[in-house]
């Protein structure tokens, strides 16, 4: 089965956190699904480098990116993802979506509203329970 590795941020702004929404896509199990931005890691890229060029290239932001939260590996049935996602601190809630259909900054206590990819699971519970 096919393996990705990729990154993923979870951007606070004081007490919310920014949860961005997948477009439609032939997977319907990641199919307008909400996320933590990033993506995937490029062949010479350290994690860090590779979650700074996905949040210029998703979002036109550059938060400061400090400590690996949570490292998820999940079977979807078409790929293995392993997923580092990282805590990142921002003093603006100004984005631009390029590539997500919407967004939302949210409390803790309200991220389990939201449907999520089955990989992120992990980490929205450990940020609701983290509270
Ligand atoms: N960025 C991101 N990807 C996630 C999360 N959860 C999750 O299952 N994924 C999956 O991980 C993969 C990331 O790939 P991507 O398509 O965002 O990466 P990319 O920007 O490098 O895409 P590209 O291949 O079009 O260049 C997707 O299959 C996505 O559904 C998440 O929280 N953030």
């Amino acid at each position: 089965m096919k393996k990705i590795e990729v990154v993923a941020a979870i951007i606070h702004f004081e007490d919310e956190i920014l949860c961005v929404q997948r477009a439609e896509s032939k997977l319907d199990y990641i199919s307008e699904k909400f996320e933590f931005p990033g993506g995937k890691i490029e062949k010479g890229e350290t994690k860090e480098e590779a979650l700074a060029r996905e949040l210029t290239e998703e979002l036109d932001i550059k938060p400061v990116i400090k400590d690996l939260f949570l490292t998820v590996v999940h079977t979807y049935p078409d790929f293995e993802i392993t997923m580092h996602s990282f805590n990142c601190i921002t003093n603006s809630k100004k984005i631009k979506l390029k590539e997500h259909i919407s967004a939302q900054w949210l409390k803790n206590d309200n991220l389990s509203h939201l449907d999520w990819a089955a990989a992120d699971l992990p980490i929205v519970s450990k940020l609701i329970d983290n509270e």
